[in-house]
C-alpha cells in the first residue's frame, strides 16, 4: 500500500502556525469545530440521498460518537456522514478553499489577543484540532463508494501530510487526535461530557459517548475507577436548538448556537427566534453580530442564513432569505413550506421564499428599531415610535462580559411567538427585551459602528421598507459629536423658518466639518449632517425627504436659505451681486472649459469661493469616487461660486481681464475651492507656478 506525501497549500501551513501559537489560550474550542464538522457531513449526506437513498447503505443512522482511550492518548470524533474520498480528503484537508486567506493572513497583527479573536472569526475549522494534538489522522470513506476505497489522512502539523488508501467498513469519518502531554485533559469523559453540553447541545444529532460506571479496585490499595460499559449513550440534547419551545433555551445556549453558527468569538448584540404561521410557515432565528466580519464589503460574501427545511438542512448561505443590505445577520430558517429538492434557481421563483424573504426583513427592522428605541428611552428623550403591543418580538441580547449562569430568558409572559400578519405593518415594532440587560446604552450605537454604512444600502435597495429604514439611520452633524443624530432628532431641533434638512458629503469627516460650503450655516446656527460613508450620496439619491421635510445637499445647487434670512441680508447680497457681475462675466471667460457657470452666493463668510455642482447632477466626491472604481462618469463641470464679500474677490473687481495675473488668480481661486472640497488640481505643477507668481 502506497502511502503519499503532499505539501499543505502555503496558507495552510501559515494558518497551523497561527492557530498552534494563539489559540493554546482557548484550546477546547476544537470539539466545537470538529463537531461542527461532523454535524455538517451529517447534514450533507441526508441531503444527498435525498435523491439517492441508497447512500445511507445498511447505516441507516446518522450520529457523533465520541471515544478516548487515555492508554493510547487519543480522543476520536467519528460521524456516519458523507465521508470524504481520497481526492477529497486531499483537497478539503490540505488547502484552504474559503477566498480572502491571503487577505486575512495580512490583518494579524502578532497581537495574541487581537489575532485570536480574528481566527475565531475566520473560522479555523479542522486544523483547530493541533492545538490539542501533534498529530491527527483522519479515517474516512465517502458515501457511496466501495470499502476499499476508503483513506487516511495523517499529519504532524508541521509542513506537509500523508495519504494512503484503505479499506474502512463504515462510511464517514474518523477524526483521531493524538493528543499533546499538556491537553490530556481531553482524554476525560466528564471533561468532554462538559464540553459537549457547552458547545454542542443544539447540534441535532444525537452526539455518543461510551458510558462509564465506577468500578472499585479488585486488589488491595487501588483506588476505584472508570471504567467504560460498553454502551454508547446520547450525551447531547439533540434537537435543534430553534425547535425548542423558546422558554426552555437559556441566554447562554442562544450565544452558544450563535457562536458556533456563525464561528465567532463574540456573543451577538441580539437575537429573535420565531414560529411565523399565515399562508407561510416557518422559524426563524435571526441573530445580530456585534462586530462586522472581515469580508462584510466583500462583494460576493454570501448571506448569513442556512435554509432547513422542516428539520433537513437545505443550503448554507440562502442569500434568497435575506436583502443584500441585511447581510451582515446570521440565523436558520426552517420552512415548513417548502420542497425538500429546493433548488437555488426554485428559491428564486418561490412565493414562500419571497414572503419568509420580507418576514426575516421585517423582523430585523423591529430588532433594529427596539434597540434604537431602548437607546433613546436610555438617553431620557422619548421613545421614538409608540410600541404596539401586538405580535410581539423577542429579542434577547449577548453582552461583551463574561455571561451570567444561564437564566430563564424570557420569563412566562411570552410563549414562542406567532406572527400571523404577513403584510408589513407597524404591528411588529413591539420589541421585548430580555430582562434588564437590553437596556444598557450603547447596544445601537454598537451596531451602527458596525453596520450602518450597509444598511444605508437598503435605502436603494428595499422600497418598501425605505421609510422605517431612514428612522434607523444616524448620522454625525455639525451640532453633535459621533454618529449619534437621526432625521428625527434633526427635525425636532430645526430653526424657525427652515424648510430642508441640509446635509453635506465628503470623503473624511474632517474635510465635512471643515468644508467652506458650511460657512454660512456655521454662522446662523443651522445644524447639516455630515456624510462621510462612500455609500451616501447613492444612497440619498432615494430619499428625497424625510417625513414631508426635503433633503438638501448644501454643495449642490444654489443655496437658498429662505425665511432663514432676514431682509437686510437679502438686500445686502442682492448689491453684492449687482456690483460683482462684472467680474463673473471675467472669470467665466478666463475659466471657460473648467466650469459650468460662475455665480456669486452667500454660503460663504470666510471662503473667497467653492465649488458646486448642478442641483441634481452628480457631486464630484461621488465622481471622483467612481472614477477610481474605473466606472464611466459623464464628464460634468462644476459651478465656481464667489463671496462678494471676501477681500480677494474685491481686489479681482479691480484687475483688468486677460492679463496674466488675473488669470493666475482666477485659476488659483478654482483650484484652491478644488482643494478645499478634497478634489486635486488637473494641473498641480500649473497651480504651484502660479500661486508661486503671486507670492513674489
Ligand atoms: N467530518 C468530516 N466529514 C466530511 N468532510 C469533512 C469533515 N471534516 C472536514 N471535512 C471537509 O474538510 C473541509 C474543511 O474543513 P474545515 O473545518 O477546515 O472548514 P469548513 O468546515 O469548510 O469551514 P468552517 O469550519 O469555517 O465552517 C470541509 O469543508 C469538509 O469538506
Amino acid at each position: 500500500m502506497s502511502t503519499q506525501k503532499h505539501a499543505f497549500q502555503a496558507e495552510v501551513a501559515q494558518l497551523l502556525h497561527l492557530v498552534t501559537h494563539s489559540l493554546y489560550s482557548n484550546p477546547e474550542i476544537f470539539l466545537r469545530e470538529l463537531i461542527s464538522n461532523a454535524s455538517d457531513a451529517c447534514d450533507k449526506l441526508r441531503y444527498e440521498a435525498l435523491a439517492d437513498p441508497a447512500l445511507y447503505g445498511d447505516q441507516p443512522e446518522l450520529e457523533v460518537r465520541i471515544a478516548t482511550d487515555k492508554a493510547a492518548k487519543t480522543l476520536t470524533v467519528t460521524d456516519t456522514g458523507i465521508g470524504m474520498s481520497e481526492a477529497e480528503a486531499i483537497a478539503h484537508l490540505g488547502t484552504i478553499a474559503k477566498s480572502g486567506t491571503k487577505d486575512f493572513m495580512s490583518k494579524l497583527s502578532g497581537d495574541q489577543k487581537a489575532d485570536s479573536q480574528l481566527i475565531g472569526q475566520f473560522g479555523v475549522g479542522f486544523y483547530s484540532g493541533f492545538i490539542v494534538a501533534d498529530k491527527i489522522v483522519v479515517e474516512s470513506r465517502r458515501a457511496g463508494l466501495p470499502a476499499n476505497q476508503g483513506v487516511r489522512w495523517t499529519s504532524k502539523g508541521d509542513g506537509d501530510f500523508e495519504v494512503e488508501t484503505i479499506t474502512r467498513e463504515a462510511r464517514g469519518t474518523s477524526v483521531i487526535l493524538h493528543l499533546r502531554e499538556d491537553a490530556l485533559e481531553f482524554a476525560d469523559g466528564w471533561r468532554l461530557k462538559e464540553l459537549i453540553g457547552k458547545y454542542s447541545d443544539h447540534i441535532s444529532l444525537p452526539i455518543k459517548m461510551e458510558g462509564e460506571t465506577w468500578v472499585e479496585g479488585k486488589e488491595e490499595g487501588q483506588a476505584g475507577h472508570m471504567a467504560k460499559t460498553g454502551e454508547w449513550e446520547t450525551v447531547n440534547q439533540a434537537n435543534a436548538l430553534w425547535t425548542r419551545p423558546k422558554k426552555d433555551i437559556t441566554d447562554q445556549q442562544f450565544k452558544d448556537f450563535y457562536q458556533q453558527l456563525a464561528h465567532d468569538w463574540e456573543p451577538p448584540l441580539a437575537w429573535s427566534l420565531n414560529r411565523v404561521e399565515g399562508n407561510t410557515e416557518y422559524t426563524q432565528l435571526l441573530y445580530l453580530p456585534s462586530h462586522a466580519p472581515m469580508d462584510l464589503w466583500d462583494r460576493d460574501r454570501k448571506a448569513g442564513i442556512k435554509l432547513y427545511v422542516r428539520r433537513v438542512f437545505i443550503m448554507d448561505d440562502a442569500e434568497q432569505l435575506m436583502p443584500r443590505y441585511l447581510r451582515f445577520i446570521k440565523g436558520v430558517v426552517d420552512s415548513a413550506d417548502l420542497p425538500l429538492n429546493v433548488s437555488r434557481e426554485l428559491l428564486q421563483e418561490s412565493r414562500d421564499v419571497r414572503a419568509i424573504r420580507d418576514g426575516n426583513t421585517r423582523r430585523v427592522l423591529s430588532m433594529l428599531e427596539g434597540m434604537a428605541k431602548d437607546e433613546q428611552a436610555a438617553g431620557g428623550a422619548d421613545a421614538a415610535e409608540a410600541a404596539n403591543a401586538e405580535g410581539k418580538i423577542d429579542v434577547g441580547t449577548g453582552d461583551a462580559t463574561p455571561a451570567p449562569e444561564p437564566t430563564e430568558l424570557h420569563g412566562d409572559a411570552v410563549t414562542d411567538v406567532v406572527d400571523k400578519s404577513e403584510a408589513p405593518t407597524a404591528a411588529d415594532t413591539a420589541v421585548k427585551f430580555a430582562e434588564d440587560k437590553a437596556k444598557e446604552p450603547g447596544k445601537y450605537a454598537i451596531f451602527w459602528g458596525a453596520f450602518g454604512a450597509v444598511l444605508k444600502e437598503g435605502l436603494g435597495e428595499d422600497n418598501a421598507h425605505r421609510d422605517r429604514i431612514a428612522k434607523l439611520l444616524r448620522y454625525a452633524s455639525t451640532t453633535a459629536e459621533g454618529e449619534t443624530v437621526s432625521f428625527a432628532d434633526y427635525k425636532a431641533r430645526m430653526k424657525e423658518g427652515q424648510k430642508a434638512i441640509y446635509y453635506i458629503t465628503a470623503d473624511t469627516p474632517a474635510a465635512a466639518r471643515n468644508s467652506p460650503q458650511l460657512e454660512v450655516f456655521k454662522k446662523k446656527g443651522i445644524e447639516v449632517l455630515l456624510m462621510t460613508d462612500r455609500v451616501d450620496e447613492w444612497a440619498l439619491s432615494y430619499l428625497p425627504e424625510f417625513e414631508g421635510t426635503p433633503l438638501q445637499s448644501v454643495a449642490k445647487g444654489a443655496v437658498d436659505l429662505g425665511d432663514l434670512q432676514d431682509e437686510a441680508e437679502k438686500k445686502a447680497a442682492e448689491a453684492a451681486a449687482e456690483s460683482v457681475k462684472p467680474l463673473l462675466d471675467k472669470l467665466k471667460e478666463a475659466l471657460k472649459g473648467e466650469v459650468e457657470d460662475v455665480r456669486v452666493t452667500t454660503r460663504l463668510v470666510d471662503s473667497p469661493a467653492c465649488l458646486v455642482v448642478k442641483d441634481a447632477g452628480m457631486s464630484m466626491q461621488l465622481a471622483r469616487m467612481l472614477k477610481q472604481a474605473g466606472q464611466p462618469v459623464p464628464e460634468t463641470k462644476p459651478v465656481l461660486e464667489i463671496n462678494a464679500e471676501h477681500p480677494l474677490v474685491k481686489k479681482m473687481e479691480t484687475l483688468e481681464a486677460g492679463t496674466p495675473r488675473f488669470d493666475d488668480l482666477a485659476h488659483v481661486l478654482f483650484d484652491q475651492a478644488l482643494l478645499a472640497e478634497g478634489g486635486m488640481p488637473t494641473d498641480p505643477a500649473a497651480y504651484v507656478r502660479r500661486v508661486n507668481a503671486l507670492l513674489v
